[in-house]
């Protein structure tokens, strides 16, 4: 076991790595009382300032059975394309990437080893999902002793791939002793890493050995994104005093609390304590509420002991109990309601929302909130509804979503997250639809038009999932633009 000052070491040369310039960080790395080893910082930081930008270790296709398969190496989905190699069986997308380096270190380890079957019998799933951890094993000693050094899930769940991936090729123990080994710390570190904004891509993971460090908070102090090299970029959300723990958060933001800390518990095997979590209303936000099952009073259920996974639920306005098995059998019906729903389809979505969803459940509920967000993302943004196919009724109802939507983020006081940023750029493209339809409208609508995707840019700039015209539309419709009006608007008929 490293101590935390060889660990700190380890930690600054990585990071020297990619910012050789930048010696200096506000944070150092502690014990932290939630669970292991914390950031923390050493010094007052602002919100929006920069924290560390961090590189991978290693990166791969996520590891769940039911991710959509692409290329190994650039992780493009198109089918057509798609082959698998014949000396290694992993799926690639074209000669380019067959030939590249990554595929060449892949294609070493893998056809070098011996294996029960021929190749073409693997499931290429199941190579995919042990990619990430075959690729540990090219790494140089100092990456490798950095990588042993996180945290490693001990749960006999953790490392079947690796079970299964030897009744193909005959693995020496060692090799299997290592890879399950890196299942385990990819299991309890790896990050998600974000798609450019609009392209399907194989959802992919990267190990972030920095960001690995910081415990989770359900109101983290930290956001971080992707830039196009896939550094991860982290900074501070809100201010943080000296000495406060760093956080970052793992699971949605918009989740209710039950469903968050079931979603912990499950992946990350501990029961989140934080403020947000022990408050049932969430600051007010009432995410995971249910309607009474009273049917004549309109009152919301909440969980009467938030900390108690199967704590009964009682109603705020009439004092009804409700056994938690009865919340769980509402949720999963709800949970198979909306897996019936085809969320393609933006006319059935947007029925759903407006004539069947609030017989169920309250607005504010954590299903509503994604179904708006939904719609949000979608109106006037996909074939079939673009901005000139709007409705009146249509563009009313994504303002009013995006403003809705706003209200709970700052409710919730998350800051200046991605969320906050994108949210900011829908709300901005609407009035600037409104404003198009309406000239007359412009001068009143003016000032907010330019504060909105001022904010959004100042949020977005530099995450490779934010929307590709942000910087154009900022020029020519944020505050100070010199083009002429009749221009403005020409951005919204691409
Ligand atoms: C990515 S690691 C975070 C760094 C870790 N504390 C370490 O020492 O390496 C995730 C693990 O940290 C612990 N952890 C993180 N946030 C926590 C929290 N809010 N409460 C309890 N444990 C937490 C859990 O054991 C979790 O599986």
């Amino acid at each position: 076991m490293l101590s935390m000052d060889q660990l700190s070491l380890l930690v600054q040369d990585h990071l020297h790595d990619i910012q050789p310039a930048r010696h200096y960080h506000k944070w150092t790395i502690k014990s932290s009382d939630i669970g292991g080893r914390g950031l923390f910082a050493t010094e007052d930081i602002k919100a929006g300032e920069l924290l560390f930008v961090d590189h991978p270790l290693v990166y791969g296709p996520r590891s769940g059975t039911t991710i959509q398969q692409g290329c190994t190496v650039c992780g493009k989905m198109d089918i057509d394309t798609l082959f698998r190699c014949n000396k290694c069986g992993l799926l690639l997308c074209s000669h380019q990437c067959q030939k590249s380096n990554t595929h060449y270190d892949d294609c070493i380890v893998i056809s070098g080893w011996c294996s029960k079957v021929s190749i073409e019998n693997i499931s290429d799933t199941l190579l995919s999902r042990c990619l990430a951890p075959i690729r540990t094993l090219s790494l140089p000693e100092d990456q490798q002793e950095l990588l042993r050094a996180l945290q490693a899930h001990t749960l006999p769940q953790h490392g079947s791939e690796i079970k299964e991936l030897k009744e193909y090729f005959d693995l020496s123990s060692e090799e299997e002793h290592l890879l399950t080994l890196a299942v385990c710390i990819l299991d309890a570190n790896a990050f998600q890493i974000a798609v450019p904004y609009g392209r399907k891509e194989m959802s992919m993971r990267g190990l972030f050995p920095v960001s690995s460090l910081m415990n989770h908070n359900c109101v983290p102090n930290t956001k971080y994104y992707f830039n196009k090299e896939c550094h991860m970029i982290i900074k501070a959300v809100k201010p943080i005093a000296a000495g406060t723990e760093i956080f970052t958060c793992y699971s949605g933001l918009l989740w209710g609390t039950p469903a968050r800390r079931l979603h912990l518990f499950k992946t990350k095997h501990f029961w989140c304590k934080c403020e947000r979590c022990t408050d049932a209303t969430e600051r007010g936000t009432f995410l995971a509420a249910l309607k009474c099952f009273d049917t004549n009073c309109s009152g919301s259920l909440l969980p009467i002991e938030p900390l108690n996974p199967t704590s009964a639920w009682r109603c705020l306005t009439c004092g009804l109990r409700v056994p938690n098995s009865n919340i769980s059998a509402i949720q999963s019906a709800l949970g198979s309601l909306i897996g019936s729903l085809n969320f393609e389809n933006v006319a059935e979505l947007e029925k759903f929302y407006m004539n069947r969803v609030y017989k169920y459940i309250p607005k504010t509920n954590q299903i509503v909130v994604d179904l708006q967000c939904r719609l949000i993302w979608e109106l006037g943004e996909v074939d079939g509804c673009r901005w000139h196919e709007l409705s009146e009724s249509q563009l009313a109802l994504k303002e009013s979503l995006c403003r809705g939507t706003l209200v709970t983020v700052a409710a919730l006081g998350l800051g200046d997250t991605h969320l906050r940023g994108l949210l900011l750029y829908h709300l901005h493209a609407a009035l600037a639809e409104r404003a198009r339809r309406f000239p007359d409208l412009y001068e009143e609508l003016k000032a907010e038009i330019e504060c909105t995707i001022e904010q959004s840019y100042n949020i977005l700039k530099g995450d490779i999932s934010s929307p590709p015209d942000l910087e154009l539309r900022r020029q020519y419709l944020g505050p100070g633009s010199d083009k002429p009006h009749e221009e403005r608007f020409f951005i919204l008929d691409k």
